[in-house]
């Protein structure tokens, strides 16, 4: 799994290059300059930038440093480049400078080079022009951004209006240089304004602000490149991104002696009818997931008068009452629990709750815990309650996690990670918090996080899909957190497989593209 980093441990890992390793900052600034010519290429199409015309916007610190070094080697491949310098020259010292200096000489030798020594200098010259690829080289890990949506100062805010306004114009591709300018590189924040870019090259790691809140919309296609700082330096990062080889890793095929009750016994606790209403669909779906997510068996305990149609929807699962006993022996039979999907929100769904995680027959399971259990366990108040249990899993999203903590969901939608994190902490539990990314923290270690998956997803009973499949990957022998981030990445790659058209993708399709997205898999590792 790739490392995600915050902004201050990029900084650190930067330091620790450059003063541990003795790697020169000169060093690591042409190696970055240099990646984003060759990935721009590769993005162009093209062996050669030669007879095209580039615009650079530069700041004033080493992300601008960045950009005259793209500057120069677009010069030395032969094309022709127009730099807005945004800040008097020599404000940035070192490595940005040094690099600065080059390119002065460069002028001299009668180049295609044109630099502009400020915004209103450049303006009326390059607002009309066509460039091939416009370059944001304005700001990077060093933004600060004192709260989401706070206005850019000038002259950043003048940089930012143009390289949009020529993307909204011109054919030109937007590509941002380690971060979109007015994004932060931490929370994913934007200032106003921020630049939309193409894509972006991220120097070293990937940044934790491209994969939260604005960032994905404002970075486009993201490239990390490699400029010599070693990946032992973001061993300890606070967050690692779930890849496919990871989540074909925590897949265990079944071996060729097994029998069934050897291949993971999942118990799901799920749907509810009243007189007036039911809810069996979210039951259906979660039983349906764990069977094709290659669970050995599955057993769901739903209302008697739902068990037909669980029988006609999900043959492989055996169905058994609301009793007590059975569902206590079922519980010492299974190896994970799942409590929660179209359970109900009445005054006996939350009693059933409360009794099921008071009896060690199932809080000594590996327990998850989704939708309507949550729902019970904030109103009655049994958060403490999960502290006891050894392994349990909550699945909750925005919403459920801030009723959950007794916040409103804007707050958790604020800073995801940290009300991930602060839960798991509080309640020594998993929690995996669903949303873009989906984010998987424990009581200690760093955060896991899912990108895989669209807005194919978004539609009704995803997360009931979501939560069979860890409850099989779980009861075929996964730790929770593992089995957690190994079916988020599953299930999001199912939602890609589903349909060619995300809009048309419903849960049971998702359902359904579970076992292409896991052969899939094996495919990548043969
Ligand atoms: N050796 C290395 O470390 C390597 C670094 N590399 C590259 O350097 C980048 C990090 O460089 P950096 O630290 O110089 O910061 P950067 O993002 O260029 O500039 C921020 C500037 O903006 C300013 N500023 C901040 N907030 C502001 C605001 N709200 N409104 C207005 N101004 C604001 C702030 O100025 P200040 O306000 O502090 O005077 C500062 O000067 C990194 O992203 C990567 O591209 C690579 O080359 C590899 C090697
Ligand atoms: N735009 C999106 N991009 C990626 N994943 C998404 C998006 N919208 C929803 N999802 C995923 O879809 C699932 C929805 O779960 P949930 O809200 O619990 O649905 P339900 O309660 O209807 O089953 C989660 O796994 C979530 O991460
Ligand atoms: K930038």
């Amino acid at each position: 799994m790739q490392p995600v980093l915050t902004a201050i441990e990029m900084q650190q890992a930067d330091s620790a290059a450059i003063e541990k390793l003795h790697i020169s900052p000169i060093c690591l600034m042409e190696l970055a300059g240099k990646e984003c010519i060759g990935y721009m290429l590769e993005k162009l199409s093209l062996e050669s930038p030669e007879g095209l015309q580039f615009l650079i916007v530069a700041g004033k610190g080493n992300n601008g440093g960045d950009g005259f070094v793209i500057a120069r080697h677009l010069l030395n491949l032969g094309a022709a480049v127009d730099l807005v310098l945004l800040y008097p020259e020599g404000a940035a010292g070192g490595a940005a400078e040094a690099n600065m200096s080059i390119l002065r000489a460069y002028e001299e030798e009668g180049l295609p080079l044109r630099i502009f020594n400020s915004i209103e200098e450049a303006i009326p010259f390059v607002s009309e022009q066509e460039y091939s690829v416009t370059i944001d080289a304005m700001t990077g890990t060093g933004l600060r951004l004192e709260a989401p949506g706070a206005p850019l100062l000038s002259p950043l805010a003048e940089g930012v209006e143009l390289l949009n306004a020529l993307h909204e114009r011109s054919e030109a591709l937007c590509m941002a240089v380690d971060i979109p300018t007015g994004l932060d590189a931490t929370s994913g924040h934007a200032a106003m304004p921020a630049v939309t870019a193409d894509f972006t090259i991220t120097m070293g790691f990937m940044k934790t602000g491209l994969l939260l809140q604005d960032g994905p919309e404002l970075c486009g296609e993201v490239h990390v490149a490699e400029i010599s700082i070693p990946g032992f330096l973001a061993e300890d990062a606070g967050a690692f991104l779930i890849d496919e080889s990871f989540a074909a890793e925590h897949f265990a095929l079944r071996s060729e002696g097994s029998a069934k009750h050897m291949n993971g016994k999942v118990l799901i606790i799920a749907g509810s009818s009243t007189g007036e209403s039911s809810m069996g669909g979210a039951a259906l779906l979660a039983a349906g997931a764990a069977v094709k997510t290659g669970a050995g068996y599955v057993a769901v305990s739903i209302p008697p008068s739902l068990a037909a149609t669980l029988h006609i929807a999900v043959p492989e699962a055996i169905v058994i009452g609301r009793d007590m006993d059975s569902l206590m022996e079922k519980a010492r039979w299974s190896e994970a629990i799942l409590i929660g999907p179209g359970l109900g929100r009445s005054p006996e769904s939350i009693d059933l709750v409360r009794a099921l995680l008071s009896h060690p027959d199932i809080f000594e399971k590996k327990l998850i815990l989704d939708a309507d259990a949550l729902y019970a366990i904030a109103e009655a108040g049994l958060q403490n309650v999960l502290s006891a249990m050894p392994e349990v899993l909550i699945t909750p999203h925005y919403g459920e996690l801030a009723r959950l903590t007794g916040t409103d969901a804007g707050s958790v939608t604020k800073d995801p990670l940290a009300a991930a994190t602060r839960f798991a902490d509080t309640y020594s539990t998993t929690v995996l918090l669903k949303g873009r990314p989906t984010i998987i923290a424990k009581e200690s270690g760093p955060v896991l996080l899912n990108t895989s998956g669209t807005e194919a997803l978004a539609t009704a009973g995803t997360g009931d899909v979501l939560s069979g499949m860890v409850a099989a990957l779980a009861a075929k022998g996964e730790c929770l957190p593992e089995a957690a981030a190994a079916a988020a990445w599953f299930h999001g790659r199912a939602g890609d497989l589903a349909s060619d058209v995300s809009s048309l993708v419903s849960a049971s399709m998702v359902r359904d593209a579970i076992p292409s997205a896991i052969e899939e898999m094996f495919d990548f590792e043969d």
